[in-house]
């Protein structure tokens, strides 16, 4: 049997550093996508876990799930499949333990494959053969419901916002154009003027709250209420795994702030404050000269990057689950069907709170 190192000290699997990496660095995105690849670590991090007794496997997991979620803090998506693999651990053994987590996280990867195809076939019925819609960054859950649309033969076709800074709406306008539809690629700018050409807005959810409000791509609430000025109905698509259930006793999303170099490098930092200086100074602030970096740090341009905004329920016709379709105001009975008053960290579930009732 494979000795634990020092069981006071939670080994997190390489893989699972790995994942938490490629989501905090976007390789990895997308709330259902981080998600999904959330629960596979867990899965990976029980199989690979070093551990002989039930308490520091317990502890291994605990860290694992700890690291994941410390990485983007806006898709509840993420907490939420944390706390479903972790509520389903249970057994008495290292190798109980084991079994019931990947087990567990594999049913969560199963039904959230299929709570998407299931809320894309009702997102499909709202869209007639013919329609033209917009779409903002890039949502699977969006997707789902076009593809449905497509495989039922409504010819659908889309104009797709870039999405400034990652433009996510490149990955959007290669996945449609797989699917055949027509895309048209517009800047964001010109959302608004191309309203007139769309029949509905289609985007997705990083977390819904209990008042309606969608938390989503940064730029979808000034989308929404371009689109209620032009009379352009906008529907979220959301799986349930994207309601926030802290926001059930007040609390507000975290909205993520990234990083400045996404909007602005460190070249074109220069080129603003300091266009005289030439290539030079150019190519040190590029190397990372470390003078450059503390004459940047007491720079007055300040560059501000929030990676999602909140849409109040009043812009917004439908969001649309594997439940069914919700006015966004009723939306909080859903909540409370699935989470009940849920509001404690994943890691706090389960093991982690049996463990917690021994020491
Ligand atoms: O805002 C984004 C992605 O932001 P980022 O690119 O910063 O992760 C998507 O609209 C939602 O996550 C929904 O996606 P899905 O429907 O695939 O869950």
């Amino acid at each position: 049997m494979e000795s634990d190192p020092d069981p006071n000290q939670p080994a997190v699997d390489p893989a699972v550093t790995d994942t938490a990496a490629d989501i905090a660095t976007m390789r990895i995105r997308g709330a259902a996508t981080i998600a999904d690849a959330a629960a596979a670590a867990l899965a990976t991090q029980a199989e690979r876990s070093t551990a002989t007794d039930p308490a520091a496997f317990e502890r291994n997991l605990r860290a694992g799930a700890r690291e994941l979620y410390e990485t983007r803090p806006t898709a509840v998506s993420l907490p939420n499949a944390l706390r479903y693999v972790l509520r389903g651990v249970e057994g008495e053994t290292v190798a109980a333990l084991r079994k019931s987590t990947i087990e567990r996280a594999d049913t969560f990867r199963t039904e959230l494959e299929q709570a998407q195809s299931t809320l894309g076939e009702i997102g499909a019925n709202r869209l007639r053969d013919g329609d033209v819609v917009m779409t903002h960054c890039h949502s699977t859950d969006a997707l789902s419901c076009i593809e449905a649309a497509l495989e039922s033969g409504t010819h659908i076709e889309a104009i797709v916002k870039e999405t400034r800074p990652r433009k996510q709406g490149h990955i959007t306008a290669r996945q449609l154009r797989e699917l055949g539809v027509p895309v048209t690629l517009i800047v964001d700018n010109a959302a608004r003027r191309y309203l007139d050409e769309a029949d509905h807005v289609l985007v997705g959810a990083d977390s819904i709250a209990a008042d309606g409000s969608v938390i989503n791509k940064i730029g979808t609430s000034g989308l929404a209420v371009n689109a209620r000025e032009r009379g352009v109905p906008v529907m979220v698509a959301a799986q349930t795994i994207k309601l926030h259930p802290d926001t059930m006793t007040g609390h507000t999303v975290a909205i993520e702030m990234r990083d400045e170099q996404e909007v602005l490098s460190l070249e074109e930092r220069v080129e603003i404050e300091s266009p005289s200086e030439g290539a030079e100074s150019r190519s040190t602030a590029v190397d990372g000269n470390d003078d450059k970096d503390s004459s940047q740090s007491e720079s007055d341009l300040t560059v501000e990057n929030p990676a999602f905004d909140v849409t109040p329920p009043r812009y917004i016709d439908a969001i649309v689950t594997e439940r069914g379709q919700f006015p966004p105001e009723s939306i909080v009975t859903l909540m409370r069907e699935l989470f009940g008053e849920t509001t404690a960290e994943p890691w706090e579930e389960c093991v982690c709170s049996r463990q917690t009732d021994h020491h």
